[in-house]
C-alpha cells in the first residue's frame, strides 16, 4: 500500500493590495484581506516521479474535473529535493482570486513534509511557499495572510510583516466568479499596477462592514471593475449588502445572509466563513 499524506490549508481573499519594493521587484505587498473556511485539500503519494494532478470538487466532495501540472508546486517539490504524485483538490476557481496558489503550494509542502519525514516546521515551509510565490507572481500576500486566521490588514510586507488579525467577522461570506484573472500579467503591468498603487488607503478597518467598504473604495479606484462585476455590486448596494471585488479575480464576495439570494442571480454562490486559523493550527485564534 502506497504510503500517503492530506493536509489542508485555507484560502484568502484579498480585498486590498498595494506591491511593495521597487518598480521591477516583486519583495511582496500590504493590503487587507479574510482567510477563509474553503480552500486546498493536497494529497501526497511517494513516486519516482512528480505529477500533480489540480482537481475541482463539489460540496459531496464529488470530482467535477481535474487538470494536470502546476508550476509552482513542481517548482517547490524540486527545490525539497523530492518526487511525489499530489492531488490538490478545492471547490473553488482557480486563478478567481481565491488564494489558490498559496493554499496549494502550503498544503501541498506541508503533505510531502509529513509523507518523507523532513522535519521542516511550518515558517520554513511558509517561507519556501512565499518564495515560490513571488518567484511565479502568483501572489504577493497570499501566503503570510495564510499562516493565521481571520480577516487582516498586513501593514508591512514578507513573511515577518506586521498583520493585525480581527476575528468578529460572523456572518456567511458568498462568492462569484465570472473567470479567472491572470495574477501575473496584472502584477507586471506597470499601468495596472500604477493605478492599484494610487488607489490603495493605509488606513485599517476594525468592523466587518467598515472591512468592506474599504474594499469596495479600493475596488472602484483601482480600475479594475469589469461591467458584470459592476452590474453584481450594484444590485448589493441597492440592498444594503456588504460586497466588493475579489483581487485577482472577475467575481464578487459579499457579506451576510442577504447575499446568496443576490448573487445566485449571477451564477454559481460559494458559501463560506471566515477562517479562524491558517495553515498550521499552532496560529489558531487564542
Ligand atoms: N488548487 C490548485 N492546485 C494546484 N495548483 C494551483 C492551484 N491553484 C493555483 N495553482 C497554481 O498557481 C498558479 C497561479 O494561480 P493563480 O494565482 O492565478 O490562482 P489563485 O491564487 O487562485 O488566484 P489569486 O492569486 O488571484 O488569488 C496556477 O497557474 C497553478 O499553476
Ligand atoms: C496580489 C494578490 C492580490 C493576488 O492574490 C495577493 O497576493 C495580495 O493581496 O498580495
Amino acid at each position: 500500500m502506497d504510503e500517503t499524506s492530506l493536509a489542508f490549508c485555507p484560502g484568502h481573499i484579498s480585498g486590498w493590495f498595494k506591491k511593495t519594493g521597487s518598480e521591477n521587484s516583486f519583495s511582496g505587498s500590504i493590503g487587507g484581506g479574510i482567510v477563509i473556511s474553503e480552500g486546498v485539500f493536497s494529497e501526497a503519494i511517494k513516486a519516482d516521479e512528480t505529477v500533480i494532478n489540480v482537481c475541482r470538487i463539489d460540496r459531496t466532495g464529488n470530482l467535477i474535473s481535474c487538470d494536470v501540472g502546476s508550476p509552482p508546486i513542481e517548482y517547490a517539490l524540486l527545490k525539497l529535493g523530492i518526487s511525489a504524485q499530489i492531488t490538490t483538490k478545492t471547490i473553488l476557481p482557480v486563478g478567481a482570486g481565491f488564494g489558490l496558489s498559496a493554499a496549494s503550494l502550503l498544503s501541498s509542502i506541508k503533505a510531502v513534509n509529513e509523507l518523507y519525514s523532513l522535519d521542516i516546521c511550518d515558517e520554513e515551509i511558509a517561507q519556501i511557499a512565499y518564495e515560490t510565490e513571488i518567484k511565479f507572481k502568483s501572489g504577493l500576500g497570499d501566503v503570510s495572510a495564510c499562516t493565521g486566521g481571520g480577516y487582516i490588514c498586513r501593514k508591512s510586507p514578507g513573511m515577518a510583516g506586521e498583520i493585525i488579525r480581527r476575528y468578529d467577522m460572523d456572518k456567511t461570506i458568498s462568492a462569484i466568479s465570472f473567470g479567472p484573472l491572470a495574477t501575473d500579467k496584472i502584477l507586471k503591468d506597470k499601468y495596472i499596477m500604477e493605478k492599484i498603487s494610487s488607489a490603495y488607503n493605509e488606513i485599517c478597518p476594525d468592523t466587518p462592514e467598515d472591512f468592506f467598504k474599504a474594499s469596495r473604495e479600493f475596488a472602484e479606484r483601482s480600475g479594475l471593475v469589469s461591467e458584470r462585476v459592476r452590474e453584481v455590486l450594484n444590485e448589493c448596494s441597492l440592498r444594503e449588502i456588504p460586497a466588493s471585488m475579489t483581487m485577482l479575480g472577475e467575481g464578487v464576495f459579499a457579506y451576510g445572509e442577504k447575499a446568496p439570494a443576490i448573487l445566485s442571480k449571477f451564477g454559481e454562490v460559494y458559501l463560506m466563513k471566515m477562517s479562524d486559523s491558517g495553515f498550521s493550527f499552532r496560529n489558531r485564534r487564542e
